[in-house]
Parts: structure tokens; sequence; C-alpha cells
């Protein structure tokens, strides 16, 4: 019995030591697949995508930095999606920044056209606060005409100079300009926004929060990172997307950016999405370069979806410069829209009539601070409005 005993414990000693020394290869094989794969795929490892080739057509499409689900990168721990700041909500927040920031031309135009008696002196400083403002040299002379025959005329018939001035400035700012994106795709396919300027103008930023907009609206985004000439612009993006589970597809740094833009759309197409939004680079090396550039990424999109909207990003604290900018792009891609940001970091909200006299295309969007809902759409009369405190 006993030595029965002794063999059966000496078997089931044998065995359970066979088992955990299984169980641990098995498990340490696991850890090992996991690594690897954390290795490979890690979020934010730009140099771990597959590189989209040279030629467009035959792209491969690179890993998405973020999962289209779930908006998580490989291997993180699930993030809490944000919710983004409705529309509503946002214009009401930020009017009053656009009326520190601007309210200063509002307040300075009203205490000269409330003075007892608007001589030539008066009529002068009028036109170098409009000039110094960035409203431009003919709106100007315009403005300040229609001023003086109105105040004249009417001067003594009720309408106060504040009513004559919120009346011109909004007919400047021209309220029959549709100021509506156009996000909507046809026959199925998603809406394809173009985003274009030069680096540091915030086209980046805007990028991600029209992508927030977007979410707030229930629609479903992605996002083209084809920015590839700076690597922090890709991993950037691919934060903005990841906060509210946006995906963002991307290449390595310096590669191609109409295979990247390829890539998004296709897959825009593929997934349903309703709006693809292609950040792009703004090297302003040559207008040449930049028409070669912005003009490859264009037509490889089109193979798959139109471009619905070519949105140009102006930063409006860049005064002439950022005018020059202008005119340079829409000379090479045909600019519907322009999105003016650091609007709050300026006291030169009249670039809004000297870009739109100069382009013909509204400004669509205004950006109003570094905080991810801090873009908000433009509204002639709110914009006056503001001026005039
Ligand atoms: N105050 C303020 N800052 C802004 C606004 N929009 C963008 N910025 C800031 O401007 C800086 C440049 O923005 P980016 O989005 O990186 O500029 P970009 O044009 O994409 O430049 P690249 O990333 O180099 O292509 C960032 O610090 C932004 O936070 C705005 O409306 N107001």
């Amino acid at each position: 019995m006993d030595f029965l005993g002794d063999w059966l414990l000496l078997i089931i000693g044998v065995a359970v030591v066979g088992l955990l020394g299984v169980a641990g290869l098995v498990s340490g094989r696991t850890r090992a697949r996991r690594r690897g794969r954390e290795g490979t795929a890690a979020p934010g490892a730009t140099d771990t995508v597959a590189p989209p080739e040279a030629d467009t057509d035959t792209v491969r499409p690179p890993e998405p930095a973020v999962s289209p689900e779930t908006g998580e990168g490989p291997g993180a721990a699930a993030p809490t999606l944000e919710r983004p700041e409705g529309t509503a909500s946002r214009l009401v927040r930020l009017r009053q920044r656009l009326s520190r920031s601007q309210g200063g031309l509002g307040r300075g135009l009203l205490a000269l056209l409330s003075r007892d008696r608007l001589d030539e002196d008066t009529w002068e400083d009028i036109e170098d606060t409009l000039l110094t403002a960035d409203i431009g040299v003919a709106p100007t002379q315009e403005l300040v005409e229609r001023l003086r025959t109105r105040l004249r005329v009417e001067g003594n018939e009720g309408t106060t100079p504040r009513e004559v001035l919120r009346e011109e400035l909004v007919a400047l700012v021209d309220p029959t300009m549709d100021r509506r994106l156009s996000i909507s795709g046809a026959d199925g396919k998603p809406g394809v926004v173009l985003v274009v300027g030069v680096n540091g103008a915030g086209k980046t930023t805007t990028v991600g929060k029209i992508a927030r907009i977007l979410v707030a609206e229930d629609r479903r985004a992605l996002l083209g990172a084809a920015d590839t000439f700076r690597a922090a612009a890709v991993e950037q993006l691919a934060t903005w997307g990841e906060r509210v589970g946006v995906p963002v597809v991307r290449g390595p740094e310096g590669s191609d950016p109409a295979s990247v833009a390829f890539e998004a759309v296709r897959r825009g197409v593929d997934e349903s999405m309703d709006v693809v939004l292609v950040d792009t680079a703004g090297r302003l090396q040559n207008k040449a370069g930049l028409m070669d550039e912005l003009g490859k990424v264009k037509r490889v999109i089109e193979k798959q979806a139109p471009v619905t909207e070519v949105l140009l990003v102006l930063d409006a604290t860049t005064g002439q410069n950022g005018m020059v900018q202008a005119r340079v792009f829409s000379e090479v891609v045909d600019v519907s829209g322009i999105v003016l940001t650091k609007l709050d970091g300026s006291a030169k909200g009249g670039i809004v009539v000297a870009v739109q006299r100069e382009l013909g295309v509204p400004v669509k969007l205004v950006g109003l601070g570094e905080g991810p809902d801090d873009l908000a759409p433009f509204d002639a009369g709110a914009f006056v409005d503001a001026l005039l405190g």
C-alpha cells in the first residue's frame, strides 16, 4: 500500500512540474508576442508605419495611429474620449474673446465719429484707425466716403453714428457671402476638405479643431496627416484625433504627402466616412514647388472623390505678410474658404475685409485661442457687434 502510495505521489509530482513548465513557456511566448506587437506598433512611432510607396497608385495603406473603431492606440489603455463643445455655446463664449481683442478698433472709431464736429483732422484719424487694423487702403477709403456722406446727410435725422457705423461695417464684411463649409460628398462618398497654408499659421491645430466640430455634430470624420515634412505635425494631429476618437492616417516623416492623402481618402471612401480632412505641408519654398506638391495632392485625391472644400489658414497677426501668402496659395489651388487664426492675439480684425477682397472668397472660420474648442464659424453681424462692444 505504502509502495503504491509513494508511486502515486511521484507520478502526481512529475505531472504538476510538467504542467507548470508548459504553462510558463506559453505565457512567456505570449508575453514575447505582446512585447513584439507593442514594439512594432507603439502609438506615435512614425518609423514603424508601413511606408507608402512613391507611386501613389500602388500605395500601401499606412497603419493608422489610432484605431478607427475606438480611437485607441495599439497596446494603450482605452483613453476617455472628450466630448467637444457644441457650436452654439462656443459662439457665445468666443464672442467675448473677440470683443476683448478687437473692441479697441470699434471703440476708437465710435469715439471719433461721436465728436461734435467731424473736421478733416478727425476723418484722417478715422482713416488711420482703419488702416492700423489692416482693413486695407481701398476698403478704408470706401468706408470713409460712405460714412462722410451718410453722417452729413443723415446726421440730423435720428440715426446715431453707431448705427451708421454698424451698417457700413457689416456691408464691408459682406453678410451675403456663403460661409458654410462644403463637407458633404456626393454619390455616397465623403466630403473632402483640403487644408493649406504656411507652417506655423495654425493649420494642424485648425484641422484638429474642425474634427472636434464634426464630432460635436455627430459626423464621422477621418484625418489625413499629409504634412509629412514635420514629424511633430503628424504627432500633433494624431493626438488631436485620439482625444475625440477620430482615426488618423499617417506616413513616415518625409514620405510623399500625396500618398498619405490618397490613402486617407481611400479609407474614407471604404469606411463610409462623412468627411475626410487632409492637413498639408505648407513649405513656401517657391511657387512652382508648392504648385507641384499641392497639385499632386489634389490630383491623387480626386482619383477617388472630389475635393469639396479648400481651406486656406492664415495667421491674423502677420498683416501684409499674410496677404502675400494668401495670394500665392490662391494662385496655386482654388481656395474656397479662409480660416483666420489667432484673432484673439491681434487687434487687426480688419484683415477679414482685406483678405476677402483680395481673394474673393469668404472667411468661414476664425481661431480665437489655443484651446481645443477655440474655433468658431464666422458671422459678419456677430463680428461687427463684437467690434463695437
Ligand atoms: N492664440 C492662438 N493660437 C493659435 C490659434 N491657432 C493656432 N494657434 C497656435 O499656433 C501655433 C502653431 O499652430 P500649428 O497648428 O502647429 O501650425 P501649423 O500651421 O500646422 O504649423 P506646422 O504644424 O508646422 O505645419 C500653435 O502653438 C497653436 O496653438 C488661435 O486661433 N489662437
